[in-house]
């Protein structure tokens, strides 16, 4: 199978990613609020920092494939194709001149190497970059430098454009219009691909009116999946994934799905930023959920959905469906100050490698030392760079086979 996806923590044996671009570098300080970052990294340190992180799942045995690659890979098997992908990526780039959109296509066809091509996509595109003839006041008064198409930072954080599970993918409709245009590249490697095309099932359309994001999707087990409601995915999004998922015998075992209403802010964007699974019966969590919260658990009721509201703890939820008592890790320990200080830079957003094994950010050392109080083997990772994009190791990865639970 080329996605087999049937928990959070069970080992992991093929994962994609992408290395940061020079699209970090085409970040500025005013449109850093609309990107979704919080500064500017130094890119030459968060590719170093990027490769460590490859190389430690390496070192595991696990498999790496880039996503600039796989996009590449599919592009190539058809030049069709590629003027097809070209077409569409900048229909959706925003751009509303007509002499532009040629312009920028012939500049994207101008490269010989496609995957040169794929990673221009990602960087962005500068009005002074494109082959512009014409004289109108437009013209005359747009700024050279300023950017006719914008880069896409947040690549790296391949959790969140679709998310695994079952035997395929939520392909996602995303809640912002710079992270959306990332979707296409997983629609065209997962539609035309040919290891992809017609070997795994797709739960989610990207065209769908609903918006969800990976983040809030966790593969609790083979049967049930948690997806957050969240500043990212919207109710009827997960109504729609239910209707997929728990009417779909032959390709999703999906029995139950349970909707945790998070708090709806950007600290919190995602479930995975709030909570992660990194043992059989042990999470990370922000203590700041820690109280009551609403979990919807939505089931197959003959040719219906049932949705019952559960008013719970998240550890009396977890150790119900889980069938066994759980152990919550509070992210920062007691201290208020070190858990928002080490929340905020992902201290809760682990990437579960094998049961009680898990790669973190290594600046979150209060968390990761309550983990190996824990009996947890912590993988620590250098983080100063990267997390300047407000997502940890679990962010910047999206499984597509993990060994299935024995
Ligand atoms: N799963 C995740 O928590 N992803 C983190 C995404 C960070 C990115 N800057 C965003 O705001 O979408």
């Amino acid at each position: 199978m080329v996605i087999d996806v049937r928990s959070e923590i069970m080992p992991l044996k093929k994962v994609l990613l992408h290395r940061p671009g020079k699209e970090l570098e085409n970040l500025t300080p005013d449109t850093l609020e609309r990107l979704l970052f919080d500064d500017i990294p130094y890119l030459e340190v968060a590719q170093k920092e990027h490769d460590r992180f490859a190389e430690i799942l390496r070192e595991n045995g696990i498999e790496v494939v880039y996503l600039e690659d796989l996009v590449a890979e599919t592009l190539d098997q058809d030049e069709n194709l590629k003027v097809q992908f070209l077409k569409e990526f900048i229909d959706e780039a925003n751009v509303k001149v007509d002499e532009e959109k040629e312009a920028l296509f012939k500049l994207y066809m101008s490269y010989t190497d496609t995957k040169e091509m794929v990673l221009k996509t990602m960087e962005g595109v500068k009005y002074n970059e494109l082959d512009l003839h014409s004289n109108d006041l437009l013209s005359h008064l747009r700024d050279s430098s300023e950017l006719v198409v914008d880069p896409m930072p947040n690549l790296y954080f391949t959790r969140d454009p679709f998310a695994s599970t079952q035997d395929g993918a939520i392909l996602n409709r995303m809640y912002s219009v710079t992270r959306n245009r990332e979707t296409l590249y997983a629609y065209y490697i997962f539609n035309y691909h040919k290891d992809y095309k017609g070997q795994m099932s797709l739960f989610y359309d990207r065209k769908n009116p609903f918006h969800i994001e990976g983040g809030d999707v966790l593969n609790i087990s083979d049967e049930i999946l948690a997806i957050g409601i969240s500043q990212r995915t919207q109710a009827g999004a997960i109504d729609k994934v239910a209707k997929n998922m728990l009417f779909n015998k032959e390709h999703s075992n999906i029995k139950t799905i349970l909707a945790f209403d998070i708090p709806n802010n950007r600290a919190m964007m995602h479930l995975d930023t709030v909570f992660t699974q990194i043992d059989y019966d042990k999470f990370s969590v922000h203590p700041g959920i820690l109280g009551t919260l609403r979990v919807f658990e939505l089931t197959r009721d003959n040719d219906s959905i049932k949705t019952v509201e559960k008013v719970g703890t998240l550890e009396e939820i977890l150790s119900e469906y889980l069938g066994k008592k759980v152990t919550l890790i509070p992210c920062g320990g007691n201290d208020r100050i070190a858990a928002e200080r080490e929340q905020w830079n992902d201290g809760s957003n682990t990437l579960c490698i094998a049961p009680g094994t898990v790669v973190v950010y290594d600046r979150n050392t209060v968390t990761n030392r309550l983990m190996r109080e824990h009996g947890i083997n912590v993988i620590e990772m250098p983080s100063a760079e990267l997390s300047r994009g407000r997502g940890g190791p679990r962010c910047m990865s999206m499984p597509l086979v993990r060994e299935r639970i024995k």
